[in-house]
């Protein structure tokens, strides 16, 4: 482990051989916490005797996953050695658990049963949403709002302190309001909430079907029964891991405290400031939550450590960031000042795009930056992304800019529901059977089903529990030679050397119908932390919310201007490049700057 050791610094070093049961590591954007998690499970493997099936990793995400394998990979190849211990998600663990509990017959469901989104339970009765909430003329508005209320309160949070695993337990006489973004908010009685979760009760019993909350619910259940199901699922592991802490949801808390036993051992790693999933039934009190817990239940076998030195980025970027987060404590692990961020003024998004386009063309073919090096991250619109529609035009204005497929997202709906009629078609085949079988070869099913075999997917069976990992958020692998585009949400966790944030301001970053202005700011500050050196933050400025612009000019960055419709209306003989009109002074500042660090580097070679 020398050289490992030699790598991590002090604080990486204490977490990976801390030997307290129960570890939370808090770190920071940037701070090395896939690292120091990665380094941990390493250091199992080879200084303690551990064998990888010992070990239990879980992510919030897909994504989130992936990154954890590249940097075991990453570490695996410093230090010559490896292993792969296993990693799910909290769902396909939670499925895990009702298979062994169907198994055991200990589940209510049966063999066989799939998973849906909550909203498709109205597919099997348009009768689920009768009558409920009859002030509403949008049906499918009162569909989405039912299923979000339904989720949110099994989650535990926001509508009621705990989760509630019954409609029993619904107060009577309550109205819940339900954020619908772009619709508003939606009141929802208690008693429109009763009969919803009925009727889908009944659909669940008849059709074998549950949705995702519905896996993590009954896997609980099963937990805490105590019999079968908890001894098969809890005797494969000994060492266990949790990613992303911040986001887990009170009942996710549940289904892992429920799963823990006494010789376990328990790691959590986590950032409050990266708390973005609140809409979605994060609560990051689970971290104060887990220190209170585990230092007064085994005061002795309690660790906690605080990572702080950010490596990813420059300090000017490192130091915009901090403006969003008022007790951010990263600091910059890096002695270089870096470029200065640009933050960029522009009239509309349809002008940051093209501010982009022609920037993004100029790095290329100018300053010979690889387009993998390039992202542009855009704040998620509930279903229409205009950010990302202008973007993706205006690239595709300029030859041979390679822009990543992840950009398009694979219609999932459609090919999911084909994968899960031929899970159907061929019960319990091996998979290679089925590839060999199969006459519809396109559309990615087959890809899809050799993605699941590399994961260790074997039959049909196999095959849904790789679809539960991959159903809520399912992407074409990224292709590291192109220009990436995606939300902040999906970026979490990633990092590029150039990244473009657009578009605060106009309603869209924070966005108009979040309430929750702590969560956009982290959000912002999640996006503005992916980047390493360079970093271009577009918007406009003064605007009736806070303005996310104006105070990213509090910090040393460099302001430009984008002009203007009126040059675009003028446009015939003015030439693309005229269209850039910087302001001069900044122009300069620029210049300066770059000198300025040109020269430092001069300098600290020298050292
Ligand atoms: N001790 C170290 N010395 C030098 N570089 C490091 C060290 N630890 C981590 N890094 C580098 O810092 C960057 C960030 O590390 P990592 O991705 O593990 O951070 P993170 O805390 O998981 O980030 P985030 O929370 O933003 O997802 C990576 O490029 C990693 O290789």
């Amino acid at each position: 482990m020398g050289d490992l050791f030699s790598y991590l610094n002090e604080e990486q070093a204490q977490a990976v051989i801390s030997n307290k049961k129960y570890l939370q590591i808090t770190a920071g954007p940037g701070t090395g916490k896939t690292t120091t998690i990665a380094a941990k499970m390493l250091f199992l493997l080879s200084d303690k005797g551990v064998s990888t099936d010992d070990i239990l990793a879980i992510s919030f995400s897909r994504a989130a996953k992936y990154q954890l394998i590249k940097k075991i990979d990453d570490l695996s190849d410093i230090l010559g050695y490896g292993g792969k211990p296993p990693i799910l998600t909290f769902h396909s663990l939670a499925y895990r658990t009702i298979k062994f509990g169907i198994h055991y017959e200990e589940s209510r469901y049966r063999s066989g049963f799939n998973i849906i989104h909550t909203e498709e339970f109205l597919n099997f009765s348009q009768d689920l949403i009768k009558g409920l909430c009859p002030q509403y003329t949008d049906r499918d508005l009162v569909n989405s709002a039912l299923s979000n209320a339904y989720n949110l309160i099994r989650q535990g949070n926001k509508l009621e302190e705990q989760p509630l695993n019954d409609w029993k337990c619904i107060p009577k006489d309550r109205t819940y309001h339900i954020n619908m973004f772009q619709h508003g908010r939606i009141l929802i009685t208690s008693n429109d909430l009763v009969a919803f979760w009925k009727r889908i009760s009944v659909i669940e019993k008849i059709k074998n079907v549950t949705d995702y909350q519905g896996l993590i619910t009954e896997a609980t259940r099963l937990l805490k029964l105590k019999s079968h199901t908890l001894h098969k699922i809890t005797s494969t592991f000994q060492h266990l891991f949790v990613d992303e802490y911040q986001d887990t949801s009170l009942a996710q808390e549940a289904f892992l405290y429920s799963l823990l036993q006494p010789h376990h051992s328990l790691t959590v790693v986590g950032d409050k400031n990266q708390t973005i999933y609140t809409f979605n039934g994060s609560n990051s009190k689970n971290m104060d939550r887990f220190i209170n817990h585990f230092s007064a239940y085994d005061p002795n076998n309690f660790d906690f450590v605080n990572l702080v030195k950010n490596y990813r980025s420059t300090k000017n970027i490192i130091q915009l960031a901090n403006h969003f987060i008022e007790d951010s404590s990263i600091k910059p692990g890096n002695p270089l000042n870096g470029l200065a961020p640009h933050v960029v003024e522009t009239h509309s998004i349809e002008l940051a795009a093209k501010f982009i386009a022609k920037k993004v063309k100029d790095l290329i073919e100018n300053e010979g930056v690889s387009p993998g090096d390039i992202c542009i991250l855009y704040r998620k619109n509930s279903e229409y992304s205009p950010q990302k529609t202008c973007v993706l035009e205006q690239l595709s204005l300029h030859e041979n800019l390679p822009v990543s497929s992840l950009s398009k997202k694979i219609n999932s709906e459609s090919l999911l529901s084909r994968i899960l009629k031929i899970k159907d078609i061929y019960e319990d085949e091996p998979l290679d059977e089925v590839i060999s079988l199969l006459n519809d070869k396109d559309d990615g099913i087959v890809d899809f089903i050799k993605e699941a075999m590399e994961q260790g997917a074997y039959d049909t069976d196999d095959l849904t529990d790789y679809i539960v990992e991959v159903q809520e958020n399912y992407q074409v692998e990224e292709e590291d030679s192109s220009i990436t585009i995606k939300t902040v949400h999906d970026a979490k966790g990633l990092e590029f050397p150039i990244v473009f944030v657009l578009y605060l301001g106009d309603r869209e970053f924070p966005h108009s119908s979040q309430p929750d202005i702590e969560e956009e700011k982290r959000l912002l500050y999640v996006a503005l932390t992916r980047a390493k050196d360079q970093l271009y933050v577009i918007g406009k400025r003064g605007y009736e919310f806070e303005s996310f612009l104006d105070k990213c000019l509090h910090s040393n960055v460099i302001h430009e201007r984008f002009h203007s419709e009126v040059n675009e209306e003028h446009s015939s003989g003015v030439s693309e490049d005229d269209k850039l009109l910087i302001d001069q002074t900044t122009k300069e500042l620029e210049i300066l700057e770059k000198e300025k660090q040109e020269e430092l580097e001069k300098l600290m070679e020298l050292f």
